[in-house]
Order: C-alpha cells, then structure tokens, then sequence
C-alpha cells in the first residue's frame, strides 16, 4: 500500500542505541514530515474504525491510552479524533495522586508504569497506542493496570512491529502493527501472525 510505503520510507535504525545488541527503530522522522504523519494517523483512525469498532457491541471506544513516552505523540490526536479520552500510561513517579502501579520487563531492561486511579472507569472500552512492540512487555504492563481498573482493552495498535520477538503473545487482545520489522530493522511483508491476532 502507498500511505504504508511512504510511512515506511521515514523510519530510520540506529544500531547498538541504547545498548549493544539493540537496534533501535526511530519513527520520530514521521512526525517531521506532516503528510508522512496524517498518512500514519488516517491510516490508524481507518483501521479503528474499520476493524477495532466492531470487537464491540457498543461500537464506540471511550478511551485510548498512550504508553510513556512515544505512545504520547499518537494518542491524543487519535483520541480527539475519535470523541474519546485520553488516558496516559507513565514510567511511575511522575502522576500525581493515586496510582496503580506495575513493575514490567521489555527489550532493554526493567521498568515500572503507572495509571491515575480513576482515569479508566469500570466498563470503559480501551484502545492501547504506542509506537513499537517488541517483547510486548510494556504493553502488557499497560493492559494489567487497564484490567486492574476494571476496563478492557480492545486492542493493542502499534506503527512497528518486531513480530519475531512474539511480543503480541503476551497480550490479552489483538494487536495491529503498521510496519513489521525484522531483527535487523527492515521491513518485511507482515507475517500471519499479525492477521491472526487481530482475528
Ligand atoms: O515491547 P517492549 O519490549 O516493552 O518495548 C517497547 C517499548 O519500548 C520503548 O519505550 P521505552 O521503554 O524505551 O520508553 P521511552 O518511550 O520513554 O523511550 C517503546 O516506545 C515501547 O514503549
Ligand atoms: N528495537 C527498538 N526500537 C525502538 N524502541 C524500542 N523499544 C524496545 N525495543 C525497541
């Protein structure tokens, strides 16, 4: 597909960042290029509102939650447009008030999450954004706490995935992915894997 190809074009890997071993896909170029980024969020919102709104009877999601730090560039604009709320997920430490907080494992070490108390109510249909999975360790962490406050996630949406490392397994709901990228950072034609979990 076009947009899916120029969205491609942008990306770029930055080898043994921000450890030896790693390499880290940067989509930040998306984000300076204006038409590369509405191409990526019309690209998001069709898929939402064709695939994600029908895994719901109500058809509507209330909230979309952006996982700390990158996820905070996608979500909110993918909220707005969808009439919902947007609910941050942060590194713990840094809401105010009352938290509930999980220690999770991912790529390149351990770390922990945090969501306000209250910002997901019981019921709530939830969209979880970020911009990569790769061991699905932080977007497990994020579907823990959305489960703890008694919401439920529809889907997990990312622009890259690293599908090799079977992250998505880890989840309780289908993921999307945009780009699938190889252990060495290309692109590669997205596997069955993602077409199954998003069944
Ligand atoms: O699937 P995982 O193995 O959990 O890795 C994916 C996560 O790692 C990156 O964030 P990072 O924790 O580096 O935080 P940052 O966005 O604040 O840099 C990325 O933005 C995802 O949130
Ligand atoms: N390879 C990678 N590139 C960018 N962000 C990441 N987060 C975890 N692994 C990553």
């Amino acid at each position: 597909m076009a947009d899916v190809a120029l969205i491609t074009s942008k990306l770029s890997v930055h080898s043994d960042f921000p450890k030896e071993g790693i390499n880290f896909m940067d989509f930040l170029p998306i984000l300076r290029d204006p038409f590369a980024f509405e191409t990526l969020i019309t690209h998001i919102m069709n898929h939402i509102l064709t695939t994600t709104l029908h895994m719901t009877q109500k058809k509507k999601i209330d909230v979309v939650v952006g996982l700390d730090a990158r996820g905070f560039l996608l979500g909110p604009i993918i909220a707005l447009r969808l009439g919902a709320a947007f609910v941050p997920v942060r590194k713990a430490g840094k809401l105010p008030g009352k938290t509930i907080t999980v220690v999770y494992e991912k790529e390149y070490g351990d770390d922990s999450f945090a969501i306000q108390e209250g910002s997901v109510s019981p019921g709530d249909n939830v969209v979880v954004i970020d911009d990569l999975i790769a061991t699905g360790g932080s977007a497990k962490a994020a579907g823990d706490l959305i489960k703890q406050a008694g919401g439920r996630t529809l889907e997990y949406i990312f622009v890259i995935g690293l599908a090799f490392l079977k992250g998505h397994d880890k989840l309780d709901a289908p993921s999307y992915w945009v780009i699938e990228a190889d252990p060495s950072g290309s692109p590669v034609d997205k596997k069955d894997s993602n077409l199954l979990s998003a069944i």
